[in-house]
């Protein structure tokens, strides 16, 4: 590897299908990335020695958070990729990353196009109606008014709200207002879309529509990561599942095995029974089938 792709941010169209060393199907390729967060950290005035004390005064006591270490896949057209870990394992580091809102400490990540956030707190506005909302939400995100009056009606339909559509949203229940938020956001059809947990409201018919939304997502060649707890969800939607902990990618492959791997490790975290937490993802590293990269640019 060359200093030059070692370069941070997203390169977009770096991973453009008639790259060397590339197949054609590639949307995402993620090389080498780590991330280090620098936290100011003040401990306890007891336990402080004088040095730290000075070096509180003078604002140099940092801790380093290693929120993702060396992590390396690829991810291509047609594939919806799950993410999973337990709290704090650094996967919405990685998405930002993905979506260029951070840059990572080193490695690069290369995309066919910028991949999107499906935004779980994208701004509705409650005074006006869902119809209003779908209108104020589409030119925001770019689109004309004949493109967005194209949208309109499949925006409606997915969301489910064709008789409520004209009442104001602050009328609408939490599950009503994230159905339209969804259907609002994923409407500009991006290439590459990443979720993250904003499926876990709305009812089982919305998830079936949400599933169907996706396949066709996948369908027109897209790709789309899903950040979830829930794996009920992930097994439902994904066709591939990456599993990372404490910033290290553990388990690459099919949903239900990686999904069963992890729920057995989550729980037995959970009751304390792991004695070796980090040789046991060690040796469920070695299961990982790893992708290797192979970049020349
Ligand atoms: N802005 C930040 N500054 C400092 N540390 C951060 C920051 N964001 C995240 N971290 C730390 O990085 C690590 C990974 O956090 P991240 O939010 O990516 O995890 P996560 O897997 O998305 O967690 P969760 O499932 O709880 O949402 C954690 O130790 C977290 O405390």
């Amino acid at each position: 590897m060359t200093e030059q792709n070692l370069e941070q941010g997203v390169t977009e169209d770096a991973a453009r299908s008639d790259a060397p060393g590339l197949d054609r199907d590639v949307a995402v390729v993620v090389d080498h990335v780590s991330m280090t967060y620098k936290v100011r950290a003040k401990e306890d005035d007891a336990r402080r020695t004088l040095r730290r004390r000075a070096q509180d005064f003078i604002g140099t006591t940092t801790v380093d958070v290693h929120a993702l270490k060396e992590l390396t896949f690829v991810a291509h057209r047609g594939e919806s990729v799950g993410v999973i870990g337990t709290n704090g394992s650094g996967k919405s580091t990685l998405m930002k990353i993905l979506t260029g809102q951070i840059n990572p400490t080193s490695g690069t990540v290369h995309a066919t196009s910028t991949p999107v956030m499906l935004g779980v707190n994208a701004a509705l506005q409650p005074q006006i109606s869902g119809n209003d909302n779908i209108t104020l939400g589409c030119l925001a995100m770019g689109m004309t008014r004949k493109q967005l009056e194209a949208k309109r009606e499949s925006i409606i339909a997915l969301a489910g709200l064709q008789d409520s559509i004209h009442l104001p949203l602050k009328s609408y229940s939490s599950g009503m207002s994230a159905r339209l938020q969804f259907a609002i956001a994923t409407s500009i059809d991006p290439d590459i879309l990443i979720i993250d947990e904003a499926l876990n409201t709305g009812d089982a018919q919305f998830r079936e529509k949400t599933r169907q939304h996706l396949d066709s997502l996948r369908g027109q060649a897209g790709c789309v990561f899903l950040v979830s707890h829930s794996l009920g969800t992930i097994r439902e939607m994904c066709s591939r599942v990456l599993w990372i902990e404490r910033g290290e990618l553990i388990m690459d492959g099919d949903p239900a095995e990686v999904t069963e791997q992890y729920n057995s490790y989550a729980g037995q975290m959970g009751r304390g029974r792991v004695k070796r937490p980090r040789q046991q993802r060690d040796a469920l590293k070695k299961q990982l089938v790893r992708t290797e990269v192979v970049w020349s640019p």
